[in-house]
């Protein structure tokens, strides 16, 4: 294969993947898209100012819709979320839920045994031919009395390389790897459906929708058979909501209300801007908090205005089939999430785990009547000015030490179940995953950079937060908790912010 090189090792039936075909047409996508991708990019390095954009305000003002939803995509009333490993693929795939979010991303540590053992399971999940025994003996088929949800696949974001594949010399764009393997070889079974995770711009939905135009001409698909759905998880993105939407018109089906990553990157890029940017902690900043109204009300209305999906997010609690009262706990908060979400006019939301499907499908359900969603509660009445967005200062809630030690605790719990191969985990009865992580290590490291004292008088130093990361490596241990202990001090206290743990966290792997 020319300009092409596998650098990662074997994987089972990795060879049905990895064709010469898929690679080639992996590396025809770099050879057109990877000049665009390093420009934005770099472009990314520099906070601009945050506001409506002058430059679109005529597509904000405009009078357009996005395409049709296809059949599959009509009805997305829950939404489950979960690694594409095998076991839980069969699980997702029988969880009666209407779309299953595969997840490449944050849920996934990128191990190359990982990324290409997803696109086996995704091969098959998406020929109905998936199934699993595990080393215990337990059989795991797909049901045929459970209505199969329609597959959504969310490959790693613009950020992160690929690098056990090379093209022209380079580490791949692990964004074009998964899509462009996923693509080439489900797309001609009709249901090509994504996730668009972490984008800061509508330049970057550009090219989305650029990379999407040439793989369906490449492949001899209609164009517009693709959908995607984009999260909205960065502060630069709640500006630009109309524009990506526009952008991706053809093959947009929705937007997503990210929230963990959201509250990540609103710490990231306000990180150093002082007292009234500066977060409480991470367990005190609800959906209810004025700022996070003002993002979700503004995606719904902008959503539904554009004839687009708007879909609910990741309450993190996390039943547990040992605990009833944690359940309990669970259920309740679950309810409430998306109670909540149903009202305010979102087409339906994510759950985690299998035990939460019914009751999101039955609060949805019941708001739903018989209707699949309801892109017809426009929500006129809804308006949010960049002031709203970006009122941080009336979010309530203090800095703890409670807050600190819990965020060194999970930041270094989840960073060992990353290196060790589970992107995501229930840690302390909450669902981690990388967007979670990013939370703790980026408010420890705002806290130590804006001279935030805790309530009980106590300054974030840098050496507290050592201090506190001592005592959590001597309660744990594991393969990777050195590993994970010097990652953890380099993402929540370096001078110079990493952009995100997972570029320093993918060269141990
Ligand atoms: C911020 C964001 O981006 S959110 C989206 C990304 N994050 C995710 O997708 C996380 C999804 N959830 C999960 O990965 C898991 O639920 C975890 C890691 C949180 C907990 O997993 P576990 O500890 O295995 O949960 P638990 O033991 O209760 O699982 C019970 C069963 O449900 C299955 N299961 C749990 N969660 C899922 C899921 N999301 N998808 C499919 N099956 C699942 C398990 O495989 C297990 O199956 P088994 O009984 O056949 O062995
Ligand atoms: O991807 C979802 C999020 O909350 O982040
Ligand atoms: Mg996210």
């Amino acid at each position: 294969m020319s300009g092409v090189r596998v650098l990662g090792g074997d994987v089972e039936r990795g060879d049905e993947i990895l064709t010469p075909d898929a690679l080639e047409f992996v590396a025809e996508l770099h050879g057109r898209f990877a000049p665009e991708h390093a420009a934005l990019m770099r472009r990314r390095a520099h906070r601009r100012p945050l506001g409506f954009l002058d430059a679109t305000r005529e597509v904000r003002e405009g009078d357009w819709k996005v395409a049709e939803a296809p059949g599959p995509l009509r009805d997305r009333r829950v939404e489950i979320t979960g690694p594409t490993e095998r076991k839980m693929t069969v699980n997702a795939l029988n969880s009666g839920a209407k779309v299953w979010l595969a997840d490449l991303e944050d849920a996934n540590t990128p191990h190359w045994h990982n990324v290409v053992s997803g696109q086996v399971n995704l091969y098959d999940a998406a020929r109905g031919t998936v199934e699993f025994t595990s080393p215990e003996g337990k059989h795991y088929a797909l049901r045929d009395d459970v209505e199969r949800p329609a597959i959504v696949v969310r490959p790693r974001g613009w950020h992160l390389p690929e690098r056990h594949l090379e093209v022209e010399g380079r580490p791949a764009i692990g964004a074009l790897v998964d899509f462009g393997l996923h693509f080439f070889h489900n797309a001609a079974l009709g249901r090509p459906y994504y996730y668009l995770p972490k984008m800061e711009s509508h330049l970057e939905a550009r090219l989305w929708n650029s990379v999407f135009t040439a793989a369906q001409e490449r492949l001899g698909v209609p164009h517009g058979t693709i959908r995607a759905t984009v999260l909205i998880e960065t502060i630069p993105a709640a500006f630009e909501m109309d524009e990506i939407l526009h952008e991706l018109r053809d093959h947009a089906s929705g937007l997503n209300a990210g929230r963990w990553d959201y509250l990540f990157s609103i710490i990231k890029y306000f990180r150093d801007a002082g007292p009234d940017a500066v977060l409480p902690d991470r367990n005190s900043i609800t959906m209810t908090a004025p700022f996070m109204r003002a993002y979700t009300e503004l995606l719904v209305r902008t959503c539904h205005k554009r004839g687009a999906f708007a879909i609910g997010g990741m309450a993190a609690f996390i039943p547990n089939r040992r605990d009833p009262e944690v359940t309990e706990n669970a259920l309740e908060k679950v309810r409430a999430d998306k109670t909540r979400e149903a009202g305010d006019g979102f087409d339906g939301s994510w759950v985690a785990h299998p035990d939460l499907v019914p009751v999101c499908r039955e609060i949805f359900d019941e708001r739903l009547g018989g209707e699949p969603n309801q892109l017809d509660v426009l929500r006129p009445e809804v308006e949010v000015t960049a002031g709203q967005l970006l009122d941080f200062a009336s979010t309530g809630g203090a800095a703890t030490r409670a807050g600190v030690e819990s965020a060194v605790d999970v930041g270094v719990r989840y960073l060992l179940s990353w290196l060790g191969g589970n992107g995501a985990a229930a840690i302390h009865n909450l669902m981690e995953d990388a967007a979670t992580a990013e939370i703790s290590r980026s408010q420890l490291w705002q806290w130590v950079h804006n001279d935030v004292v805790l309530d009980d008088g106590t300054p974030v130093t840098a050496e507290l937060v050592r201090e506190v990361l001592a005592e959590v490596r001597g309660r744990l241990d594991g393969e990777h908790l050195d590993a994970a202990v010097e990652l953890f001090e380099q993402v929540a206290l370096s001078d110079d912010f990493v952009d995100f743990l997972t570029l320093p966290a993918y060269e141990r792997i």
